[in-house]
């Protein structure tokens, strides 16, 4: 039997592949918003892989921790090193990380950089942690309630259980797409959902403020 993880990356891959294609029929440009973290590499590597008009595709980040994009956990980095290759090299990458010193000094700018962007976005893939925290909204952050409600597309977070400052999409931003899709896996994340999907405190499990919209779940063990 294939291994379940590359199957359903290969699987979110074609979904995402097939989205892009279809609003591109009908609009000069589609935008995919990706997630970081280590869930995403497999999916990543099956989407940069599938043809499509690549060249006609933008790509940002649901989030970004404030590091330098040489640094390992750069979200920046990992999609360079592993969506934007093969054929999905023509696509046009913008980053939330700018050359100031801090998400809040930063912010401005990589706002500026969204609203070039045609919104609403063809697809936001979301990730999740075992805390169900999605994109960088957290539960333990100052900025939880900002995240939740701005209409700003962007949120500097500082979350006293990460290591680095990061920045956000905005809960609003992140529901402007017309499709959303959910992936993760393991049975860790797996118990995660099952007790969110039952609330609606997303104060306490942020992945609840998307679960009120359609998301395709995508989950492997
Ligand atoms: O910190 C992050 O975590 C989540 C989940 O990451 P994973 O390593 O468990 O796959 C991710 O969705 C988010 O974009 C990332 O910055």
């Amino acid at each position: 039997m294939s291994d379940p993880r590359e199957a359903l990356a290969g699987q979110l891959a074609e979904a995402v592949a097939s989205a892009l294609a279809e609003d591109l029929r009908h609009q000069p440009r589609a935008l995919l918003v990706v997630s970081g973290g280590s869930t995403p590499v497999a999916f990543f590597r099956a989407l940069a892989a599938t043809p499509l008009e690549w060249a006609r595709v933008d790509v940002t980040l649901a989030d970004e921790r404030w590091v330098e994009e040489s640094d390992s956990d750069s979200n920046a980095r990992l999609v360079r090193e592993e969506l934007l290759q093969h054929e999905a090299a023509a696509a046009r990458f913008v980053g939330l990380k700018t050359a100031a010193g801090t998400p809040e000094e930063g912010a401005e700018e990589a706002a500026a950089r969204l609203e070039a962007l045609a919104w609403p976005a063809s697809v936001v893939v979301l990730g999740m942690g075992t805390d169900g925290h999605t994109a960088s909204i957290f539960a333990d952050s100052p900025e939880l309630e900002l995240a939740l409600a701005t209409r700003d597309p962007l949120v500097a977070v500082r979350a006293p259980s990460q290591r680095q400052p990061r920045i956000t999409l905005s809960a609003d931003r992140l529901h402007r797409a017309r499709r959303h899709f959910l992936h993760i896996t393991g049975d860790a994340k797996r118990d995660v959902l099952a007790r969110a999907l039952p609330g609606d405190d997303a104060r306490e499990l942020p992945i609840r403020a998307f679960l009120a919209c359609p998301l395709a779940i995508y989950w492997a063990p």
